[in-house]
């Protein structure tokens, strides 16, 4: 080990010891979950109120899941015998790794865990004793005990308890690595009823992957199993049950013997028993997984630069193919216990493999990405299984383990609307992102050809691709064809979506059209024949010209342009709603309250009483097409007083607005905290706002609004879509410069809910 690599070691030691001392102590505390800041909230909590509940459940034992935490409970228990890969260091010294589970369970399921530490080596007492706090869980995960112990413990617990319980190291392990071995073997071209494997350990983990990956076709015969003796064949003695499965009827002894030739390699025994040597021993394009922890069976690096062809995944997450129980337990529990299943069985293990292997294969959302702080991540050699970041991991594993618990018929609650419990898992996860996520399911509905400017962008390539596969839109790519296939090819990205190049000998007739469309346009404002014909080769005019055509449903530009730029062609081409004389934008602020707009962001800079007038009525019609009922607060800095010159604006475009607008919820000047406070409104109970807070501001002026969004945006306490241009007879909308591929993706779903109601008031 090189200096530096012994220093960095030594640092990463000290700060693992130093995160965990650090007050409070360990990863784990407790939360109170009710009120209890009042002598009647005590009285309900604990005596006499507590006493209601419990002898209702004294009544009906199945209310336990209605009164108390326990459906959401779950108990991690060892015994420390095999704790990670460091062997059998005992009870108290598990307890870190019992509560780092526990802290999993939480941020991934948002499931409670109790860590418990049992001091038992026995196994029938270790029996009895969790059959007796069994009654405190919703559910057991058993974890770090060793084998042959763990087979027979798992074994008789689940027939005595009826609550989902696991053994994680066997069958988290099993599910997880299935689902990477499948991926993985279709990466290298190869059949699981054809490939040789070679399994280092022979214990709780490295058995249950075995028995799931020849449920999934794997040949036993096929299978070459070793353990701290060696291969596992015919002449050893004195096996256990689980071993004798195994036994070959072959000379080889040695794993060094068993790795010639072999396809696949699973290690779940011990750090840095592979040798670089073992490794060139096996077949092309072989895989490898060495999960042992922390220290995988061969380091990463070293299996590298070994050899090319290796498929590798570890446990470790600092590299790339995490293959970790981590991916498994948190949604497996969270499914089996919503819909209180009565335990764990194989269709529900099997259910998980296929949503975990089919997921890897789904283009990864940009969150994900950020994450890892990587530039892409497409199936793929350094990407065969979900990374633990990835939000989907929630609503995919679970709805398919509860379903596969319905459909088996161990659950004892049903799920009818799976769209919506899929819904539910996320508000649970906290992230808000209903909104989004509704627009998404509408655009889904009746997706629309959305036409992307400054393709050649990475993040504009990758919005291309999710709106395709997510299936929210029908994108094309604008731009310099040649670059944008060359920049696909960079980052990795097919996609077969149509690439419109407006210098391209293709469009041909296109231009054609497009120039006489815009002469016709501008012929009486300066504009001659020759500069229309060159500037139809220019995309900032070749875009809008084919919306304006009706070539395309949607239009999403500007992402490397300045913005006024990008509009000016827009604005030329597109005809203007009627009654709208000057068009403004709009900013969707999604933070974990309710959605609020703020206008005009991005166009008028020092708006008069009137345009602010006409502002605030195309955002009222804005704000309702997305089926929110605006509450429109004219902001100031002064509250009802009209005393400075932009005060005295604002108050007059109110009384405009209240006169021929009179049943538009409106009011102000107002100050923003004061509109968003309903103690605050009630001290105007004149306001037409009542004392309901505003979800819609505009502001006095161009500078404050822009400025305030992009505070917003600055600090990412809350996603911000737009700017959304209003007043267009159809759907553009220019991009800030360097928009995140969420704000892109998301933009264009705005697009295409717009044309969708354009359509149907069109068919009306
Ligand atoms: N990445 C992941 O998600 C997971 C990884 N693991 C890892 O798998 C390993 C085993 O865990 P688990 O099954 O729970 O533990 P067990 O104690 O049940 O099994 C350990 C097995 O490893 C074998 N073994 C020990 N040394 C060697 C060696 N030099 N060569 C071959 N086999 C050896 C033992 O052999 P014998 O039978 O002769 O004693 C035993 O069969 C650990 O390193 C653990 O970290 C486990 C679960 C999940
Ligand atoms: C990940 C895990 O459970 C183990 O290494 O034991
Ligand atoms: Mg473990």
């Amino acid at each position: 080990m090189s200096n530096k690599t012994q220093r960095d070691e030594k640092n990463f030691n000290q700060a693992a010891l130093d995160y965990h001392k650090s007050e409070p102590k360990g990863k784990i505390e407790v939360i109170p979950s009710k009120p209890h800041s009042s002598q009647r909230d005590l009285s309900l909590a604990y005596s006499p109120g507590v006493a209601i509940p419990c002898l209702e459940i004294e009544k009906n034992p199945e209310t336990v899941y209605d009164y108390t935490g326990k459906g959401n409970l779950v108990a991690v228990i060892s015994n420390g015998t095999a704790v990670l890969g460091l062997g059998d260091i005992g009870a108290e010294a598990s307890k870190p790794v019992m509560e780092g589970k526990g802290l999993l369970f939480k941020i991934f399921a948002d499931i409670n865990v109790f860590d418990i530490e049992i001091d038992e080596k026995d196994p029938d007492k270790f029996i009895e004793i969790v059959k007796g706090i069994a009654p405190t869980f919703g559910g057991i995960n058993l974890e770090d005990i060793k084998a042959p112990e763990a087979f027979y413990i798992e074994q008789k617990l689940k027939e005595e308890l009826d609550i989902p319980l696991m053994h994680d190291d066997q069958h988290g392990t099993a599910i997880i690595s299935a689902a990477a071995l499948i991926n993985s073997l279709q990466i290298a071209g190869k059949n699981i009823e054809d490939v040789r494997m070679v399994v280092n350990g022979a214990g709780a983990a490295a058995v249950a992957c075995t028995n799931l990956y020849i449920s999934l076709g794997l040949k036993r015969e096929n299978v070459l199993m070793c353990d701290s003796k060696g291969v596992i064949n015919h002449k050893r003695e004195n096996l256990t049950p689980e071993k004798i499965d195994f036994v070959a009827h072959t000379d080889l002894e040695t794993l060094e013997d068993a790795l010639k030739g072999s396809d696949v390699f699973i290690g779940l025994s011990k750090g840095n028993v592979m040798t670089p040597e073992m490794l060139s021993s096996m077949a092309e394009n072989p895989i490898v997984f060495a999960l042992a922890n922390p220290d995988p069976e061969i380091a990463y690096d070293l299996a590298m630069a070994t050899r090319k062809d290796v498929i590798m995944a570890t446990g470790r997450s600092d590299y790339p193919n995490q293959v970790n129980n981590v991916l498994g337990f948190p949604y497996i529990f969270r499914g089996a216990l919503d819909v209180q299943a009565k335990g764990i069985n194989e269709e529900m293990k099997l259910a998980a493999v296929h949503a975990i292997a089919n997921l890897a294969k789904e283009p990864v959302p940009e969150a994900v990405i950020l994450a890892y702080n990587v530039q892409n991540l497409q199936f793929g050699r350094e990407y065969f299984i979900p990374k633990p970041f990835d939000n989907r991991l929630i609503t995919k594993v679970s709805s398919a383990v509860a379903k596969a618990a319905i459909d088996s018929g161990i659950a004892r609650k049903t799920i009818t609307d799976f769209d919506e419990y899929e819904t539910q898992l996320l508000d649970r996860m906290g992230r808000d992102e209903k909104l989004v996520r509704m627009m998404q399911n509408r655009a889904k509905a009746n997706p629309k050809r959305i036409t992307l400017g400054n393709a050649e962008e990475y993040n504009v390539l990758k919005a291309a691709q999710i709106l395709y596969e997510e299936g929210i839109a029908y994108p094309s790519l604008l731009g310099d064809k040649k670059y944008i296939k060359e920049q696909m090819e960079r980052f990795g990205i097919t996609l077969d979506i149509p690439i419109i190049d407006p210098s391209d000998d293709d469009q041909k007739e296109n231009r054609k059209k497009y120039r006489e469309t815009l002469w016709k346009l501008r012929q009486r404002k300066g504009m001659n024949e020759y500069k229309a014909k060159r500037y139809v080769r220019q995309r900032d005019y070749f875009g809008p010209l084919m919306l304006k055509h009706g070539d395309t449903d949607g239009l999403i530009v500007g992402f490397s342009k300045n913005y006024t730029s990008v509009l000016r062609p827009v604005l030329e081409v597109i005809e203007r709603e009627k009654g709208v004389d000057k068009v403004a934008a709009m900013m969707m602020i999604l933070s974990e309250k309710k959605p609020i707009f703020f206008a005009d962001t991005s166009i008028n800079q020092n708006p008069t009483a009137e345009d602010l007038v006409n502002i605030a009525k195309m955002a009222e019609h804005t704000v309702k097409s997305f089926a929110i009922e605006p509450r429109i607060a004219m902001l100031g800095f002064e509250n009802f007083a009209a005393i400075s010159e932009t005060s005295k604006k604002v108050a007059k475009a109110v009384s405009i607005l209240h006169e021929k607008f009179p049943k538009m919820i409106v009011d102000g000047e107002i100050q923003p905290d004061f509109a968003m406070n309903a103690d605050h409104l009630s001290d105007y109970p004149f306001s037409k706002l009542g004392t309901t807070p505003a979800n819609t501001f505009i502001f006095p002026n161009l500078e404050s609004a822009n400025l305030s969004y992009k505070i917003i945006r600055g600090m990412k306490v809350a996603q911000v879509i737009g700017p959304i241009l209003m007043g267009l007879k159809q759907p553009v909308h220019v991009l800030q410069m360097r928009s995140s591929v969420d704000e892109i993706v998301n933009l264009a779903t705005v697009a295409v809910l717009d044309a969708q109601r354009r359509e149907s008031k069109n068919s009306k």
